[in-house]
């Protein structure tokens, strides 16, 4: 097997594998409806059995030039509506069934990614496309959900209906039931002949159709940027050139499906096997070997039967692409979680001890051996060149993820043995990323304590100097983010930081991050930091010396180390605080640290 192929084999593997996993829920209620439809299917033949018997009926009553009265055809009438009952009754009960499984299959997967996704480390979230998530809830589970809580019961359906069928047109007239199948056959040979190694050569486009779709993302996400550098035509260039090739594996791929295929539905189209079916019955009728309404039931069965099967062709078709969205969305049902602790620890005070901490991203080792302690109501500056570590030990200390090794402890517990909820009363966090949630602006503030009131919330924005400008919005506090108003960096930051001053956690992680923010809104988030700092145990990650001077101890990383801890005059001598201060990472306060010394 050529290894584009074993690729495939096991794509459709893993797929049958992951849809099961998810079918397991309705299982039952699948099952039920499938044992409905047997019912149902079984019933098919009745309107046929019941059309030769008329036919029958009519024709000795012709024949013996009678008159047709109402008792004769009674059987066949009440044999007629049994059928059409019972087939209703089984038919609308499996939908029901089916439907109620749908429902129930969305809902536990959704609920399930839903639980999973609370439980993974916060620092997953930074990694992660939340575009692929969106997908995953929406689209993914709207694929998945149809076909497995529909598909099981209409393959069932399409197969067994053409099966009783079949077997009554042999039942019937054998010879009519061999000229109703003739061109099937070949139907299936040159479906099977254009369909072969269709599996590469899917794959093969959907590759190219993914190359379209990134190239449309790269066209229209970059635009900005492309434009300021008047590169516009370039990334054109890649769109177009992303379509062409597109185009052209789309006609390898179509090309040979199109002689194909029209021959093959020609063979099973209605003008076609009226022909030889009304033909050949015709014909086996003046041999003697068939009646007339025999052949007009069979000719019927003949017309419907390519129906029933290409219905099964098509949910196969959609079977094997529900496979790649049910394996999408198992690997999200299995993200590794952090683990919650069954027995929790309350914290013997505020020292928070990072103990010999090493913690990587994949092959990427971002913290080796740290080791520091914040006291409390202390202020711990952390500084050090990009990419050094800092915001990755900020982060484990509000327990985004945890350690590979050593341990974070607060009040001497590690934080592994804290339930979240008792975390985060006692640690509040303003990083780079304000993370802001499309709801309203009090429930953005006041997502630590959703039972504030709102002059709580109204207090904390006011020391976060943001008040003034939600009250000027025409919502004001009831302002949708992203609904009703687009806030700037700055304004997401005060935001963010009024949240932190109602959590009023005792502990405050920080990143002192005015890199969002313009010149104007940066005074006065200094403002709202510095009245939140006060009387808190306080580790920020620092851009200015102001900062660095009015902290209690200040820790230097390098490459993950942290390779020197102590104040500003103990560290004057220390190489890399040197390097770090002449490096110009702190441009606004030569003076202030002139003063200093
Ligand atoms: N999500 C991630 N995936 C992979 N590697 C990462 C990720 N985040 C950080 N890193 C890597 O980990 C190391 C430490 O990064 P970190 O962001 O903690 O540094 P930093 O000192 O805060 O940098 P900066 O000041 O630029 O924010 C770097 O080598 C960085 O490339």
């Amino acid at each position: 097997m050529s290894v584009v192929k074993e690729q495939d084999h096991q794509n459709n593997q893993a797929g049958q594998t992951a849809m099961k996993r998810l079918s397991k829920p309705i299982k039952v209620w699948v099952t039920i409806a499938q044992v409905l439809t047997i019912f149902s299917a079984l019933l098919a033949f009745v309107p046929y059995l019941a059309l030769v018997w008329l036919g029958d009926i009519f024709l000795s009553v012709q024949m013996a030039g009678e008159q047709l009265r109402a008792e004769q055809v009674h059987e066949v009438v009440e044999l007629l509506i049994m059928a059409f009952l019972s087939r209703l009754f089984f038919h609308a009960l499996s939908l029901i069934i089916t439907h109620f499984a749908d429902m129930k299959l969305r809902f536990v997967i959704r609920q399930q990614i839903v639980s999973r996704l609370s439980r993974v480390p916060l620092a997953w979230f930074s990694q992660t496309d939340s575009g692929k998530i969106r997908n995953a809830v929406q689209d993914d589970t709207k694929t998945v959900h149809t076909v497995v809580a529909h598909a099981p019961v209409d393959v069932l359906n399409g197969v067994l209906s053409p099966l009783v069928l079949l077997v009554f047109m042999f039942v019937v007239n054998w010879r009519l039931a061999l000229v109703g199948v003739a061109t099937i056959p070949l139907y299936f040979f040159l479906q099977g002949l254009s369909m072969k190694d269709m599996g590469p050569k899917t794959a093969e486009m959907n590759r190219h159709l993914a190359k379209v779709s990134s190239s449309m993302i790269e066209l229209v996400a970059g635009i900005k940027v492309v434009k300021a550098f008047g590169k516009t035509g370039e990334a054109h260039q890649n769109y177009q050139e992303a379509t062409k090739d597109f185009s052209q594996a789309y006609w390898e791929w179509c090309a040979p499906l199109i002689g194909l295929c029209s021959v093959a539905g020609e063979l099973i189209s209605v003008p076609l096997l009226l022909l030889i079916n009304l033909g050949g019955g015709a014909l086996l009728f003046v041999a003697g070997f068939a009646s007339l309404p025999q052949v007009l039931a069979c000719t019927l069965i003949a017309i419907v039967l390519p129906v029933a099967i290409s219905s099964v062709a098509n949910t196969t078709w959609s079977y094997q692409m529900a496979g790649a969205a049910a394996v999408r969305l198992c690997n999200i049902m299995d993200i590794p979680v952090i683990p919650e602790t069954n027995s929790p620890k309350q914290p013997n005070g505020l020292t928070v001890q990072v103990q010999n901490v090493t913690y990587s991203y994949g092959d990427t080792r971002a913290l080796n051996d740290v080791t520091l302690t914040l006291k409390p109501n202390t202020i711990t500056a952390l500084i050090g060149p990009s990419g050094s570590g800092k915001s990755t030990l900020a982060t484990l200390i509000a327990r985004f993820d945890d350690p590979q090794s050593g341990s974070i402890c607060l009040g001497g517990v590690d934080l592994r043995d804290i339930s979240s909820q008792t975390l985060y009363n006692n640690i509040a966090f303003v990083l780079q990323d304000p993370m802001l949630m499309n709801a309203s602006i009090r429930r953005n503030i006041s997502l630590a304590k959703p039972d504030a009131t709102m002059d709580d919330v109204r207090r904390a924005a006011k020391v976060a100097q943001i008040d003034d400008y939600i009250m000027s919005l025409p919502k004001g506090y009831d302002s949708v983010l992203g609904t009703d108003c687009l806030l700037s960096g700055g304004e997401s930051q005060r935001i963010s930081i009024a949240r932190a001053i109602l959590a009023d956690a005792p502990i405050l992680i920080m990143d002192e991050a005015t890199a969002f923010a313009d010149p104007d809104s940066e005074l006065e988030i200094q403002k709202a930091l510095s009245t939140l700092i006060q009387n808190r145990t306080v580790l920020v990650i620092a851009h200015r010396l102001n900062a660095i001077l009015g902290a209690d101890q200040i820790a230097v990383m390098e490459n993950g180390n942290i390779v020197a801890v102590g104040t500003h005059q103990e560290l004057l001598h220390h190489p890399h605080y040197q390097a770090l201060l002449r490096q110009g990472g702190f441009p606004d306060d030569k003076e202030g640290e002139e003063n200093h010394e």
